[in-house]
C-alpha cells in the first residue's frame, strides 16, 4: 500500500487577466502548498475499488463516486498507460478526505494529482511530467499545479507554471463558512475580465518585505465571490480581529486565509476562531516549500 499527501493549495494573490474564446479564464496567480491536506492510499487488488474516509468525506459520499476526481484521475492514468502498452491492474484506493469541498483550495485537484503520481509509481508506467500535466489538465485547471506542489506563479488557465524559492514558510490560518462556492458561478460573476497582471513578486527572502508586496495584491474573484456569499466577509473580518497581518479569500472561495506572525500565533488565533464560529472549518497550518510528494509505505 502506498500513500501520499494531497496538499491543499492556496491562492495568494490571483488576478484575472482576461478570457479565451472557450470561456476560460485567464489568470496570474501566486499559489502556495499547505502542510494540511487530503491523503490518497492505494494499492494491487482483484477488482478496482474506492473508499473514502476522514472528516471531510459527508459531501463526496453523497456523490456518485464514479465523478469523483480520484477515480476519474486513475482512468485516465490507466487509459494513457494501456495506450502505450503498459499495464495498469485493478487497485484499491482509499480517499482520507481533510479539506473542505468545493471551497477554493484545490481539494479535488490535489487528490487527482496525488491519484495521478501515486497510479504511476504502483504501476511503474512513468509518463514524461509534460505528459502527466497533460492528463491533469484534462480534469481540471488546478491538477498541474497540484502536480508540481510547490510555490509557484501560474499563467494561462493555470497550466502554465513558473516556480518561484520562498526563503521562510508563512503560517496561516484556514477558515470556511461551510458555505459551498461553485466556481463557474463566482467567475460569470466578475465585473470585469481584463484587470492588471500581477507585478513580479518581492521579497522572497525577506518575509516582511514579501508581506508588503503582498498586500499590493489582490484575488480578483473576491469581490463577486462576496457577494454570492456575503458570509466569506464574516470570515475575513473574524481573520483580522484575531490578529492575522493579512487575510484573503483563496480561489473562488469561500474558504479564506489569515498570516500570522509564527506557529503560536496562528494556533492561538484558530483555538479563539473555534471557539467564536463552531460551525465553521477552521486549521492552523504553514506552507511548505518541497513537493507534497513524500511516498510512505503503509502497512
Ligand atoms: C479558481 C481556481 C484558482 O486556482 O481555483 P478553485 O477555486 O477551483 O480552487 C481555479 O482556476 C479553478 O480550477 P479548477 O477548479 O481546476 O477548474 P476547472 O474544474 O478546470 O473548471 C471549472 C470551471 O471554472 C471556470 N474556470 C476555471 C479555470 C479558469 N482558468 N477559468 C475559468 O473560467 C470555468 O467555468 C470552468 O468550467
Ligand atoms: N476528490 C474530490 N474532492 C473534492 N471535490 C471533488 C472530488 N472529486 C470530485 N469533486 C467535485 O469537485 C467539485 C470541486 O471541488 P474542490 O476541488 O474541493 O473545489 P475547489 O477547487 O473550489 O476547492 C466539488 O463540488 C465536488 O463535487
Amino acid at each position: 500500500m502506498l500513500t501520499r499527501d494531497a496538499p491543499a493549495k492556496i491562492n495568494l494573490a490571483l488576478h484575472v487577466t482576461g478570457r479565451r474564446p472557450d470561456g476560460y479564464h485567464l489568470l496570474e496567480s501566486l499559489v502556495v502548498f499547505t502542510e494540511l491536506g487530503d491523503r490518497v492510499s492505494a494499492g494491487a487488488a482483484e477488482d478496482d475499488s474506492f473508499a473514502l474516509e476522514g472528516p471531510e468525506a459527508g459531501t463526496l459520499a453523497a456523490e456518485d463516486s464514479q465523478g469523483n476526481l480520484v477515480v476519474r484521475a486513475r482512468d485516465a492514468l490507466r487509459k494513457a498507460a494501456q495506450r502505450s502498452g503498459h499495464a495498469a491492474p485493478p487497485v484499491a484506493i482509499t480517499l482520507d478526505k481533510r479539506l473542505p469541498v468545493a471551497s477554493g483550495i484545490g481539494g479535488g485537484s490535489a487528490d487527482a494529482a496525488a491519484t495521478l503520481t501515486l497510479l504511476s509509481d504502483l504501476w511503474g508506467y512513468h509518463p514524461s511530467a509534460q505528459e502527466l500535466a497533460e492528463i491533469g489538465l484534462s480534469l481540471g485547471a488546478d491538477v498541474p499545479m497540484c502536480l508540481a506542489g510547490t510555490p509557484l506563479v501560474a499563467r494561462g488557465i493555470g497550466e502554465a507554471l513558473e516556480p518561484v524559492e520562498f526563503g521562510f514558510a508563512l503560517d496561516m490560518v484556514l477558515v470556511n463558512p461551510r458555505i459551498g462556492v461553485s466556481t463557474p458561478t463566482v467567475f460569470k460573476a466578475l465585473a470585469r475580465r481584463d484587470n492588471a497582471p500581477l507585478p513580479p513578486v518581492e521579497g522572497l527572502e525577506d518575509r516582511a518585505r514579501f508581506l508588503g508586496w503582498l498586500e499590493t495584491v489582490r484575488n480578483d474573484l473576491e469581490a463577486p465571490a462576496r457577494q454570492i456569499a456575503p458570509a466569506i466577509g464574516d470570515c475575513l473580518s473574524a481573520l483580522s480581529d484575531t490578529g492575522a497581518l493579512l487575510a484573503r479569500m483563496s480561489g473562488s472561495g469561500a474558504s479564506c486565509f489569515g498570516i500570522h506572525a509564527d506557529a503560536d500565533a496562528a494556533a492561538e488565533a484558530a483555538r479563539r476562531l473555534r471557539q467564536a464560529y463552531p460551525g465553521w472549518f477552521v486549521a492552523a497550518t504553514r506552507t511548505r516549500s518541497a513537493p507534497g510528494r513524500q511516498v510512505r509505505q503503509a502497512s
